[in-house]
């Protein structure tokens, strides 16, 4: 239920800048209140009204539309007031100002969309879509939100959530005559149940790893020895001195994340600290967030002193050991000699030149290509973070397999239960504050 205490937010709902129209919303249950007396009328539920909005003084700071939807049929669930005006900053913030100056408060990044997740209007994972939709870098991108908007993905979550509570019923039940053995319990139907439940769970998490890719893009982790020219191809690849580049070995630490876009198609690049035994403790803590990263990546981008590729292989190989998809690159080719024979599929580059640059964008923009494909249509995006809960649910579930064979009842009735409840994690309905605090604090303001 809408909470009559809760302070009324108010932002600018238009992206900033110039623009022909802009839209200042305001939602909760003082909106109404504020859009009146700042329109100088009472507003009637969907319906456009064409007014003045006036400052305190009575002056006019323009004149625009003003909409009303009344709680709980409004994006939040709450009363929601949307004022469209000139699409001027001056006069929006100016709006804002005065909605600040009559009793509103200006809402937080994703206060709108998180009012209407703790209103049921949106589940969690609807609303994430929306952040996504908005974000998205293509029509593909944007379809598979629009789909998860939608509820697609929360509906197969949670009839999987009904599922499993359904087999928690029976399997509690069972524990009540813990004296009989279980297959006169049923034991061979419930074996069957969970067992399809394992086969659903299975497909949604393929279908979450694709939708996954889909919004994050191919994740691709540069590496390699000290001084092999990863940042200098960063550089190159993003086309500005967004690394620092330095003769001295050791330089890069942090991770540095680049989104680039090779003809349209988007990728994530990220630096990281050259691997090799040894360093200060700095280097050291940079060496170990670049093998978690590479933990994360779909591509490793290994690169090699071209004048000495395999003793850079040696220093990265444990590290990229487990990254499906390797780019070796030999840089410095400006550097060589002669022409040395690459490995099976290296490519010859150097960031000084720009020798193989063309080639290694037309590699990139192929492997970003097949990764889209890998996703497909008809696919809704997911988030790291869903495809990590069922990750977790089916763990949860492969264990109460097992203990259902040994009838250990007890125990599998526990792993169906946080199997259930990493499900819930997925759409919100088990939630710690901290994680909606995390989540809607990456949206953007008036959304
Ligand atoms: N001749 C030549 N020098 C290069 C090339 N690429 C990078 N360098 C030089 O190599 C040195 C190291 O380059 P970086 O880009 O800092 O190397 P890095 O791999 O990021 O090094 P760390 O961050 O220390 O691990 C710098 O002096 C660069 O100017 C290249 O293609 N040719
Ligand atoms: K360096
Ligand atoms: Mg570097």
């Amino acid at each position: 239920m809408s909470d009559p205490d809760r302070d009324t937010i108010a932002a600018i709902a238009t992206a900033p800048g110039a623009g022909g129209v802009g839209i200042v919303r305001l939602s909760g249950p003082r909106a109404r209140a504020i859009g009146e007396t700042l329109g100088g009328r009472t507003l009637s539920p969907r319906q456009a009204h064409y007014l003045r909005f006036t400052d305190a003084a009575g002056e006019t700071i323009d004149d625009g539309i003003a909409l009303f939807f009344a709680a709980p049929a409004s994006y939040t669930g709450e009363d929601v007031v949307e004022l469209q005006a000139h699409g001027s900053p001056a006069v929006l913030h100016e709006l804002v100002a005065r909605c600040v100056a009559l009793g509103a408060r200006r809402a937080r990044p994703g206060e709108f969309s998180e009012r209407a997740f703790l209103e049921g209007r949106l589940d969690l994972a609807q609303a994430e879509a929306v952040a996504d939709l908005i974000a998205a870098a293509d029509v593909r991108a944007a379809r598979a939100a629009r789909r998860a908007l939608d509820g697609e993905f929360s509906r197969r979550v949670d009839a999987l959530g009904d599922e499993l509570l359904a087999i928690r019923v029976h399997v509690e039940a069972a524990i009540d005559f813990a004296d009989e053995p279980i297959d006169t319990l049923g034991g061979a139907q419930l074996r069957a149940r969970l067992g399809a439940a394992v086969q659903a769970l299975d497909e949604l998490l393929r279908a979450a790893e694709r939708g996954r890719r889909l919004r994050d893009g191919l994740h691709a982790v540069i590496v390699g020895p000290p001084n092999a020219g990863k940042s200098s191809l960063l550089n190159v690849l993003a086309g500005s001195d967004r690394a620092i580049v330095t003769d001295i070995a050791g330089t890069t630490r942090d991770l540095l994340h680049e989104t680039i876009r090779i003809d349209g198609v988007e990728l994530t690049l990220v630096d990281t600290a050259g691997l090799r035994e040894g360093g200060d403790a700095i280097e050291r803590e940079g060496m170990r967030r670049a093998r978690g990263e590479l933990g994360r990546a779909d591509l490793a981008i290994v690169v090699l002193d071209a004048r000495d590729p395999a003793g850079g292989r040696v220093a990265v190989a444990d590290a990229i050991a487990e990254v499906p998809t390797r780019l070796w690159l030999h840089n410095k080719s400006d550097l060589l000699d002669k022409a040395s024979p690459l490995g099976d599929d290296a490519l010859r580059v150097s960031a000084r030149t720009g020798e193989g640059i063309d080639a290694l964008h037309a590699r990139l923009r192929g492997l970003a290509q097949g990764n889209a494909d890998a996703a497909g249509e008809g696919a809704f995006t997911a988030r790291a973070r869903h495809v990590d809960a069922l990750v977790e649910a089916s763990e949860h579930l492969a264990l109460a397999r097992q203990e259902l064979d040994r009838e250990s009842l007890d125990l599998a009735a526990e792993s169906l239960r946080l199997a259930h409840d990493a499900l819930g994690e997925i759409t919100g309905r088990i939630h710690a504050d901290d994680l909606l605090g995390h989540i809607f604090s990456s949206f953007c303001i008036g959304k």
